[in-house]
């Protein structure tokens, strides 16, 4: 069965990217990426391609070849879903903010919503790939509302994760360490939508790294990924703090771990804590499932993973206070970035809104810079912690346009984004304008200790 029209219902940081890649690399299908939010859309489909609603490096020039010739984006999702023979749901499935499962469980009203309206929609039969990040077993809540509310429509359901993380989601695309796809294997249909969908990869991904399992192992498979990969940042940044205490440097320790093969360089970077939109709320939801199936031993170990996170981001703004003669009540302090990473202009739980709510608790005056991110989001991020009205938020905090407006007059700053510019400041300048003593805390061991010592900043830098 060849695929000619796609649907992907969610123009999100996942959907918009990774059907920018399809659609570029498989020029006789048909792309269509929906969505309700009709700004988003129009972002989108902007003249300027620069201004498309994602920042990623690479994007735009995806998004420049293939629009309009085979990648179209609407909001008319009902037209979208007709048409489709294979549809994508990329919608959001945030950790849910009431009922049962309040804090934990994935919130999967977007993804039912979008299952009744493909069953309201649909006259023919379709194959309906999660993409979103689901609960395990989700697949059969969909088959049920799929089944039973359409037309005589026969549904197959796929199971197709994504792994691309942001501010790299062109290159992780394009060259993926593997795609995964669950299916009904056990079947002749289902293996045939199964074989769909490896065909559309295989137009740029090798074989054998096209990985196909049940669709239950695909689903538990992504929530593991996340998991294991924020365990290791909760690990090296557990050391981190036994680092300061003992004179051991957490780079060091790192790197001497890391070359060690069965463990592996990567994701041992010590940090303020790891932020976006998907580590917590997955380890979240995975806690959550733990606990329904009653292995309450299996919850507490990940639940530990958070814990630990929480606990950086509080350390690092806590260091900040006591560096500064236990108090920052009035004093200015320059963030340097604000975004959970760098290269993307995503804040979604970003450690930055942490830091900023725990100096600003402490009546701090802040002042931050990001070379992405928007004044507007900042202030939403703050807002939406609710601990101090929006008000109290724009006046005591401000947003600026360069890191020297910032840092001026400031009695310390605090890197918080691993951003490629930080490292190329005029730091002798940021010094020279800065009170006395200047401190310059370093949240993603982003600087150089000697140089900035050299200058004569008070320099504490996360592990070291
Ligand atoms: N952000 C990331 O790097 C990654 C995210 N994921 C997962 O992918 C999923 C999507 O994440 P993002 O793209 O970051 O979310 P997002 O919030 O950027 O995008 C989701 C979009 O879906 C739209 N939407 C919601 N309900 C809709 C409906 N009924 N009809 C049409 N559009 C609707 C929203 O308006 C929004 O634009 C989540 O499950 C997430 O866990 C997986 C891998 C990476
Ligand atoms: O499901 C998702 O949403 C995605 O989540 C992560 O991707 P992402 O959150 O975009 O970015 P990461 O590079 O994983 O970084 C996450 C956070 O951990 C921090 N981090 C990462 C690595 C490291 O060594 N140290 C560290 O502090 C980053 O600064 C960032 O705040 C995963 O890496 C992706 O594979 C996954 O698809």
């Amino acid at each position: 069965m060849k695929i000619k029209n796609i649907c992907c219902i969610g123009a999100g940081y996942v959907g918009g990217p990774t059907m920018a890649v399809i659609a570029q690399k498989c020029p006789e299908i048909n792309v269509t990426v929906v969505d309700i939010n009709d700004q988003r859309i129009a972002a989108w489909n902007d003249e300027d391609v620069e201004n498309i609603p994602i920042y990623e490096p690479g994007l735009s020039a995806v998004v420049q070849e293939a629009r309009g010739r085979n990648l179209f984006f609407s909001t008319d999702v009902d037209a979208a879903i007709d048409k489709a023979d294979m549809i994508f749901i990329s919608v959001n499935t945030p950790t849910k903010t009431y009922g049962i499962g309040k804090g934990m469980a994935a919130d999967l009203k977007f993804i039912e919503l979008c299952a009744r309206q493909i069953a309201r929609v649909s006259k023919d039969d379709k194959i309906v790939v999660e993409k979103s990040t689901l609960p395990v077993r989700t697949a059969e809540a969909l088959k049920n509302i799929l089944d039973n509310t359409g037309n005589g429509v026969n549904y197959q359901i796929l199971s197709n994760p994504e792994f691309l993380a942001e501010g790299t989601a062109v290159d992780d695309l394009m060259n993926p360490d593997r795609v995964l796809i669950g299916g009904d294997i056990e079947t002749p249909v289902g293996k045939e939508a199964v074989e769909a969908l490896v065909d559309v990869y295989a137009h740029w991904v090798p074989r054998e790294r096209l990985l196909t399992t049940n669709v239950w192992s695909s689903e538990l498979s992504k929530l593991t990924a996340n998991a294991f990969l924020a365990q290791r940042v909760s690990s090296i940044n557990a050391m981190s703090e036994l680092c300061e205490k003992t004179g051991a440097d957490v780079n060091e320790v790192s790197k001497a771990v890391g070359m060690d093969s069965r463990i592996g360089s990567k994701f041992l970077k010590s940090s303020v804590g790891f932020g976006g939109s998907c580590f917590q709320k997955d380890i979240l939801n995975l806690v959550y499932i733990s606990k329904s199936f009653g292995l309450h031993e299996v919850a507490d170990y990940w639940e530990q993973v958070i814990l630990m996170n929480d606990h950086q981001k509080r350390r690092f703004a806590a260091k900040i206070v006591q560096t500064l003669f236990n108090t920052v009540s009035g004093k200015k302090i320059a963030l340097l970035g604000w975004a959970f990473k760098k290269d993307t202009n995503d804040t979604r739980e970003s450690a930055a809104i942490y830091v900023a709510d725990y100096l600003l608790n402490e009546q701090a005056e802040i002042v931050v810079y990001d070379p992405k991110v928007s004044t507007e989001q900042i202030y939403t991020d703050l807002d939406y912690l609710n601990s101090r009205s929006s008000e109290e938020n724009r006046a005591r905090a401000k947003v600026v346009n360069t890191p020297y407006e910032a840092t001026k007059d400031s009695h310390a700053v605090a890197i918080l984004t691993e951003w490629d510019e930080f490292k190329d400041l005029d730091w002798q300048k940021v010094y020279d304008e800065m009170l006395k003593p200047a401190f310059l805390f370093d949240g993603r061991r982003l600087l150089q200790r000697e140089t900035k010592e050299a200058i004569g900043f008070e320099f504490y830098a996360i592990g070291s």
